[in-house]
């Protein structure tokens, strides 16, 4: 089984790093800085991603998708959440497929069309 357990200590420091010194924590200075400057964070390293893959580039690709991973872990953590929400979804959606799920979401939007359509157009 994979050791995830790392990811939920990082969690942990960057929920302690709310009340650390921007000059002396990385983490604290992009919470300081506020919700723009850390999505621009996530940006940059969503392109350095592709740019990683594109290039066939497994090594960069590690460390574009880790700097990814937590530049958003960062993000989650400005919003009081954690990799624990994300878990959490993915335990909920596990064994779902992805075909089935939007089969069901494009009944259900079709359905509650019909309904508009029946009430004559009303909500
Ligand atoms: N995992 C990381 C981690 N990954 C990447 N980074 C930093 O993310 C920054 C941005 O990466 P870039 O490649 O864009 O580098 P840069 O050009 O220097 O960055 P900018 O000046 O553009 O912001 C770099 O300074 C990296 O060192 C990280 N900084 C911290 N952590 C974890 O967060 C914890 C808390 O960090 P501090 O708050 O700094 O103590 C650490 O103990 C680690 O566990």
């Amino acid at each position: 089984m994979i050791d995830l357990e790392v990811l939920r200590r990082v969690s942990q420091t960057l929920a302690e790093r709310k009340a650390a010194d921007p000059d002396q924590s990385y983490v604290s200075s992009l919470y300081q800085k506020g919700t723009e400057a850390i999505l621009k964070k996530v940006a940059e390293e969503s392109a350095e991603v592709i740019m990683a893959a594109k290039d066939g580039d497994r090594l960069h690709l590690v460390w574009e998708v880790t700097d990814l991973w937590f530049h958003t872990m960062v993000l989650l953590a400005h919003f009081g959440l954690s990799v624990e929400d994300i878990a959490a979804e993915f335990r909920r959606r596990e064994g779902v497929s992805g075909i089935d799920e939007k089969r069901a979401r494009l009944a259900t939007a079709a359905e509650a069309e019909s309904v508009v359509i029946a009430k004559g157009g009303k909500a």
